[in-house]
């Protein structure tokens, strides 16, 4: 759908420079989702993956983040294989609804409870990175916190349009449960892509 240079904005490599590869299609449903016009693939023309490669070497910054829509609707083992090869680190952004291909230096996983995530997945998640949009999230988090592997590492990212009232939660939340931490959308404040 689209490819750009920025700086990634949420969870553990926040603050990084990193090349964005956004997927077309998605059919997982958040109601809030801030890319919406991503969920139709039809809209977006095939871009070939020597090209998206040899586009993402131009930078200074070695890292792609693979996002979408929902990037795991396709099988990315070709093209991560091929980012690698030209030494870029992989970093993944990705609901789980879908079975889990690529070659990953990173993975943030973000359920929604629109579509479940497969259960397979959440043992390879580095990072778990749960949207609150209301207060039953907390729970629900802790739900799929109980899934991850010991090391990974755990966000809460209140959802953009209900910040004001989600971040005093979660500030509240955090200091009461501190293997949690505070993801902001840092791009959105940064006005940056
Ligand atoms: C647009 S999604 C694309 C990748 C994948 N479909 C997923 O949901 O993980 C990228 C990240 O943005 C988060 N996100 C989407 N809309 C958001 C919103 N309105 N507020 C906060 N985070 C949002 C998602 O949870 C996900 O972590
Ligand atoms: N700067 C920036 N950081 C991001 N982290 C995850 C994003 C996404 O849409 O997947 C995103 C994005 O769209 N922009
Ligand atoms: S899974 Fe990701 S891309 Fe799909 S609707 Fe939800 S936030 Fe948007
Ligand atoms: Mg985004």
């Amino acid at each position: 759908m689209e490819e750009f240079y920025t700086i990634q904005g949420e969870g553990f490599n926040s603050g990084k420079a990193a090349y964005f590869i956004r997927l077309g299609g998605c059919d997982v449903g958040c109601h809030w989702c801030d890319v919406k016009e991503s969920w139709d693939a039809d809209l977006h023309p095939l871009t070939p993956i020597d090209e998206i490669v040899s586009n993402a070497t131009k930078y200074p910054g070695k890292a792609v983040v693979v996002t979408g829509g929902e990037p795991l609707l396709y099988n990315l083992d070709a093209l991560t294989k091929k980012l690698k090869e030209a030494g870029i680190a992989t970093f993944i952004e990705t609901s789980g609804a879908y079975p889990l291909s690529g070659y990953w230096d990173w993975i943030c996983l973000s359920p929604k409870k629109f579509k479940a995530p497969r259960k397979d997945i959440a043992p390879s998640a580095n990072e778990l990175k749960v949207i609150v949009f209301n207060k039953s999230d907390f729970k629900w988090a802790e739900e799929y916190a109980e899934l991850v592997s010991p090391n990974c590492k755990l966000y809460l990212q209140p959802e953009w349009s209900k910040s004001a009232e989600m971040i005093p939660l979660i500030i509240d939340y955090v200091m009461n449960n501190p293997k949690w931490e505070i993801s902001l959308q840092t791009h959105k404040y940064l006005n940056i892509p």
